[in-house]
């Protein structure tokens, strides 16, 4: 629906997302801003990622994923999945520049994962960050050879996908989700 305080979808679909949509959804993969519009809430701190994860299971919906949120600090974003019995947080190391179609390889990843484990919530985040971060640095690295100072244009960081397949298929990461609740 949007990123970074603006939607990409005109604004008036946003009520039937949140009263149509939302309540017949699974799983639901939004990015903070996309939360904080679908429930009217703001999201400063872990207790109110909580509430509106919370929020967004009283729609109906069985797992809620955000897919990163600025309550990390500069270097971290973080991302959290929640079911109505568990959650889990996972800090995300940042790379320096934007990224366009994560939020969608996000959701993919993360499905693939949730079918595949039968519904286990924490590996599923960990799988999908772990190709994630696997993808995004590969991308970062390879834009930084051709422009090696300040901001990279947004054409040079097209997700190098198809280059990291095995890391699709077989993610690896140190990184962990924590239990929150
Ligand atoms: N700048 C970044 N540095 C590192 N990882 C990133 C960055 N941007 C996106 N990602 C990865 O992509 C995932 C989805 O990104 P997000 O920003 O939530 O999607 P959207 O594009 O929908 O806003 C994040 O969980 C993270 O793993
Ligand atoms: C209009 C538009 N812009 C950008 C994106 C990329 O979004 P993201 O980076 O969240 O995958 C999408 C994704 O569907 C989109 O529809």
């Amino acid at each position: 629906m949007g990123d970074n305080g603006k939607m990409y979808v005109p604004e008036d679909i946003l009520p039937v997302y949140r009263d149509n949509v939302i309540p017949l959804a699974d799983i639901i993969t939004p990015n903070q801003f996309e939360a904080e519009l679908l429930t009217g809430l703001k999201m400063t701190n872990l207790k109110e990622a909580l509430n509106i994860t919370e929020a967004l299971h009283q729609k109906g919906v069985k797992t809620v994923v955000i897919s990163s949120s600025e309550l990390g600090d500069d270097t971290t974003m973080i991302g959290i999945a929640s079911t109505p019995n568990e959650c889990y947080k996972i800090e995300i190391p940042k790379v320096d520049a934007c990224c366009t179609g994560t939020g969608d390889l996000f959701a993919a990843l993360f499905l693939a994962w949730h079918y595949k484990t039968k519904n286990d919530v924490k590996l599923s985040l960990e799988n999908t960050i772990a190709t994630l971060q696997t993808i995004v640095q590969d991308t970062y690295r390879k834009a930084r050879v051709s422009v090696t100072s300040g901001e990279i244009p947004p054409a040079l960081m097209e997700l190098q996908l198809i280059q990291n397949k095995a890391a699709v298929e077989n993610p690896t990461s140190n990184i962990k989700a924590i239990k929150i609740k």
